[in-house]
């Protein structure tokens, strides 16, 4: 994992991060150029003209290159982007900071080659784009991401500002402390680099966390298993984060989930024999909820209860199959938190070929 640290602003508003960059502005408490900056729109402006700099030149831009910016605010990297790219699409929520954007670039040659789009990114059909460089604001972080991911045609790559514990998330590796369900879905999609760290004090006003600069890429070609599929494995294996699969797996109400899902498939099969799956969209990457955990009551962590009526063992034919599955790939002992792509792939691979399925 990289992680250089950013260099440490020079001085207060020194240019490019205070100014509204063609003209020298001072800053004032919360404003920037008359605009005061609201921080439920996350609105934590980058001030460090060396860390807007790192970010263009660890983009990799071509000249040719359409660049995707969310969040452009006083455009101080607006600016940069536009000086290496071939044109930017900038989307920003903020009348008020399209206004500021606007009247900054009115009147200079870059001004042809900015597309300004009002709205929230996350309701707004994402154009054509090569390359994504943003500073974002972090309450939207997880949904950006896998609308990001579920775009296409897929993009070169996405460099963006994230909080640094999400940016440790997206990045973290089995056995991390971090390693969670959102680490496994990311990587199944993209490969992940952490590539620079930034204090709070890099932005006005300071947010209360550190921040990172994580690089998304795409996998191309995209995997082949359904995302809806592949997301229904790992939020259940992650639902009991420290708990073996074995035990996560005997819960009743996952036994029953697993059993509807099976017999569903099995009636699509006898009314269309041609078809082998549950049909999940692709598409379904863009309403991946990192908080959601399936269909799972919270409160209910039981395990199945195997008594009847009269108090004798029955077992469950569906609960015994889910552990033959579990057994047959070494999975009943082993926890989701030091599993990897590969083993997940293995263990979807096993359920699938004895007719279970998550979604
Ligand atoms: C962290 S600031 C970044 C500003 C500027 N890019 C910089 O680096 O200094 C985030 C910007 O995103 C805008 N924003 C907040 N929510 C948004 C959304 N849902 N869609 C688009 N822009 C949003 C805010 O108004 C703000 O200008």
């Amino acid at each position: 994992m990289a992680g250089g640290k950013a260099e440490k602003p020079r001085r207060r508003g020194s240019s490019g991060g205070g100014g509204g960059g063609e003209r020298s502005q001072p800053y004032h408490g919360g404003f920037q150029g008359g605009v005061s900056f609201d921080k439920s729109k996350g609105q934590h402006i980058l001030r460090n003209p060396l860390i807007v700099d790192s970010i263009v030149q660890k983009s990799g831009i071509k000249p040719t290159d359409i660049v995707l910016e969310i969040g452009p605010g006083t455009g101080n990297l607006t600016k940069k982007l536009l000086e290496a790219a071939k044109s930017v699409i900038a989307v920003e929520l903020d009348p008020r900071m399209v206004l500021e954007l606007q009247r900054r670039f009115q009147g200079t040659s870059l001004t042809s080659r900015l597309k300004i789009i009002q709205g929230d990114i996350l309701k707004t059909d994402l154009p054509y784009f090569d390359i994504c460089v943003a500073n974002i604001p972090y309450q939207i972080s997880s949904p950006l991401t896998f609308k990001l991911l579920a775009h296409r045609p897929a993009f070169r790559c996405a460099v963006i500002m994230f909080q640094r514990e999400f940016a440790m998330r997206l990045v973290a590796k089995p056995s991390d402390t971090l390693y969670c369900r959102l680490s496994v879905n990311t990587q199944f999609l993209a490969n992940v680099y952490h590539l620079l760290k930034v204090g709070k004090n890099n932005f006005r006003p300071p947010p209360k966390v550190d921040s990172s600069v994580v690089r998304i890429e795409p996998k191309k070609p995209a995997p082949t298993i359904s995302f809806k599929e592949w997301d229904g494995l790992i939020r259940l294996c992650f639902s009991r984060k420290n708990k073996t699969l074995g035990s996560i797996f005997r819960q009743k109400n996952v036994i029953a989930l697993l059993e509807k899902n099976y017999k569903t498939l099995k009636q699509v099969q006898q009314a269309h024999p041609a078809s082998t799956e549950i049909a999940c969209m692709a598409e379904d990457v863009a309403d991946f909820d990192e908080e959601s955990n399936m269909d799972l009551d919270e409160g209910e962590e039981m395990e199945m209860d195997d008594i009847d009526m009269v108090g004798e063992k029955q077992e469950n034919p569906f609960k015994e199959k889910v552990m033959g599955v579990l057994r047959s790939g070494d999975f009943e002992k082993k926890r989701a938190s030091k599993l990897s792509q590969e083993d997940f792939f293995s263990l979807l691979s096993l359920f699938n070929q004895q007719g279970f399925h998550f979604c």
